[in-house]
């Protein structure tokens, strides 16, 4: 064990395990890295931001735009975005900035501990707008990411949260997604709502759906050699993005191209799904991202 450097504005020193380190990422911004027997990963305090995750003998699964920015102010396109207190521009649609203010502060690291199966578990913490936040990073042989909050206000909020998970994927024209069908959606492209899943989904022009559905929803990428499995807990919406290249080439931050290496499947609680949280009251919000062979 080791001591390791001032990780938020109130953190103090931490102990870190061996197999992690805090210390400048790219744009020199505070990132904790993990190198442990289970999994790799990377982790910005900016926006308590996840931009890698490796599983021990696997390759990456988590998309990071090569554009994308790192300056401590821009949220970081791809990886794990925390969209937070609001969802795009909220149940009301009159909010800003898009998908709230959680991916855009810096967060403060309040643990790191390796677990005895070579996972390593990861706590930070943010208190911001009345509201109290605590994400839990359980990186190892899966990813499991845990996001609590706790209205410490005294009216009643309420809260729509995204894990927006960008996967890695090697052919998002080829991918399959499962674990959807019967879900009923509203599909932002189209501008409609009520729509019922009908049998698997294929990725083949901008995509952007919310489902009333928590999966499992298994995304088969055969040029990926891998299916990867996301499952929502307490998180009653998913939603399926892709920008595709139309919408790629209007993000600054975001390559051309890219737009087929990715596809993002968010376990939310959003619009009919959003939260009242009464004063004092918390709720939680959780998803689990796992690697199966294409056999499996
Ligand atoms: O560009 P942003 O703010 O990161 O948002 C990206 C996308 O995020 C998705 O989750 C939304 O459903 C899309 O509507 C949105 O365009």
């Amino acid at each position: 064990m080791s001591t390791g450097p001032r990780t938020g504005p109130d953190a103090g020193s931490l102990r870190l395990p061996r197999s992690t380190a805090v210390g400048p990422g790219r744009g020199r911004q505070p990132r904790l890295l993990i190198d442990a027997p289970a999994g790799s990963s990377q982790i910005y305090l900016h926006g308590a931001h996840l931009t890698s995750w490796v599983p021990r003998g696997g390759r990456e699964v988590v998309f990071t735009s090569r554009q994308a920015v790192f300056d401590g102010a821009t949220a970081i396109r791809g990886g794990v975005p925390l969209c937070l207190p609001w969802f795009t521009t909220g149940v009301d649609g009159l909010q800003r900035p898009s998908h709230g203010w959680g991916r855009l502060r810096p967060w403060v690291l309040r643990s790191v501990e390796q677990e005895r199966d070579g996972s390593v578990r990861v706590l930070l913490g943010l208190e911001h707008d009345g509201l109290s936040l605590l994400y839990v990073v359980h990186v190892g042989h899966e990813l499991e990411l845990t996001l609590s909050l706790r209205n410490t206000g005294r009216e009643p909020r309420e809260i729509e949260a995204a894990l927006h998970t960008y996967l890695a994927v090697g052919d998002v024209t080829a991918v399959e997604v499962t674990g959807l069908e019967g879900a009923t959606y509203s599909d932002g492209v189209e501008g409609t709502r009520g729509n019922t899943q009908v049998g698997a989904l294929r990725i083949s022009g901008p995509t952007d759906r919310v489902y009333s559905s928590q999966g499992p929803v298994t995304v088969r990428d055969p040029a990926g050699g891998r299916q990867i499995l996301v499952t929502g807990s307490n998180a009653p919406s998913t939603v399926v993005w892709n920008p595709w290249r139309s919408g790629a080439a209007a993000m600054a931050d975001m390559a051309d191209e890219e737009f087929a290496s990715m596809l993002c499947v968010e376990s939310a609680a959003v619009r009919e799904h959003a939260r009242l949280l009464g004063p004092g009251e918390s709720t939680t919000l959780g998803t689990r991202v796992e690697v199966l062979a294409l056999s499996d």
